[in-house]
């Protein structure tokens, strides 16, 4: 048992939920096939959340992460997208060093309320009103991605946006259930301010995973 919780404790087993071969249905890297890894976990609670059965760590087995380094090597595609639930609330180090030495591409998304560990080609960055980000993310992030729910959204944006680097790619994305009434707002937001993009959720309207 104590071994068990060391191992999780470095990065050498992640609580797994699922992972799966697909299409990166979001943000700059939509359209690209990429193995997606979602780790269990994730205390950021967003009210819209779409997969809040990841949330609770406990449901979900501790894999070792050569099995799951092993699994993704089954597919053609070199990308591999690290996603949760809230997957900086673990050790990245261990699992993206592998994926590194065996030719991956590997891009996160976060919500950056934890300090990066690990080694990542890309950080998609998606800031929460329900949990300050840190600090730290500003410098790193690659991709800003904001989910627009309401409103006043577009001036939480602005915020973030101040903050990352220049070379940052800034998104808005509608939230799923709003996105008929929000896209509108989305479509003339970014009409009038060009240095944003909309990532829509392309997964969804593909009916893919
Ligand atoms: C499920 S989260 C997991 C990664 C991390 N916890 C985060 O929030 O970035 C993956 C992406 O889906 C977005 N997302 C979650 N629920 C959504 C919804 N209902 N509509 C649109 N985007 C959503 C998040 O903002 C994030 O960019
Ligand atoms: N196809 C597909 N693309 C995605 N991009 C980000 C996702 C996520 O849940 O993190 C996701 C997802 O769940 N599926
Ligand atoms: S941070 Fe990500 S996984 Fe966590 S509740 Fe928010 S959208 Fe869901
Ligand atoms: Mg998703």
């Amino acid at each position: 048992m104590e071994n068990i919780i060391k191992e999780v404790k470095s990065g050498i087993k992640l609580p797994l939920m699922e992972a799966f071969y697909t299409i990166q249905g979001e943000g700059m890297h939509s359209g690209t096939a990429a193995y997606f890894i979602r780790l269990g976990g994730c205390d950021v609670g967003c009210v819209w959340c779409d997969v809040k059965e990841s949330w609770d760590v406990s449901k979900w087995p501790e894999v070792d992460i050569e099995d799951i380094v092993d699994s993704a090597l089954e597919y053609p595609g070199r990308l591999v997208v690290i996603t949760g639930g809230e997957p900086l609330m673990h050790d990245l180090g261990p699992l993206t060093k592998l994926l590194k030495e065996k030719g991956f591409v590997t891009n996160i998304e976060t919500s950056g309320v934890y300090p990066v560990t690990g080694e990542f080609d890309w950080i998609c960055f998606s800031p929460k009103k329900f949990k300050k980000p840190h600090p730290s993310i500003y410098e790193l992030a690659d991709e800003l991605k904001v989910v627009i729910y309401h409103q006043s959204d577009f001036a939480f944006a602005e915020k973030h946006a101040e903050k990352v680097k220049e070379s940052c790619k800034k998104l808005l994305q509608p939230e799923w259930s709003k996105k008929d009434r929000m896209t509108e707002h989305i479509i003339n937001y970014v009409k009038s301010s060009p240095n944003w993009k909309i990532s829509l959720q392309t997964h969804k309207f593909m009916d893919i995973p």
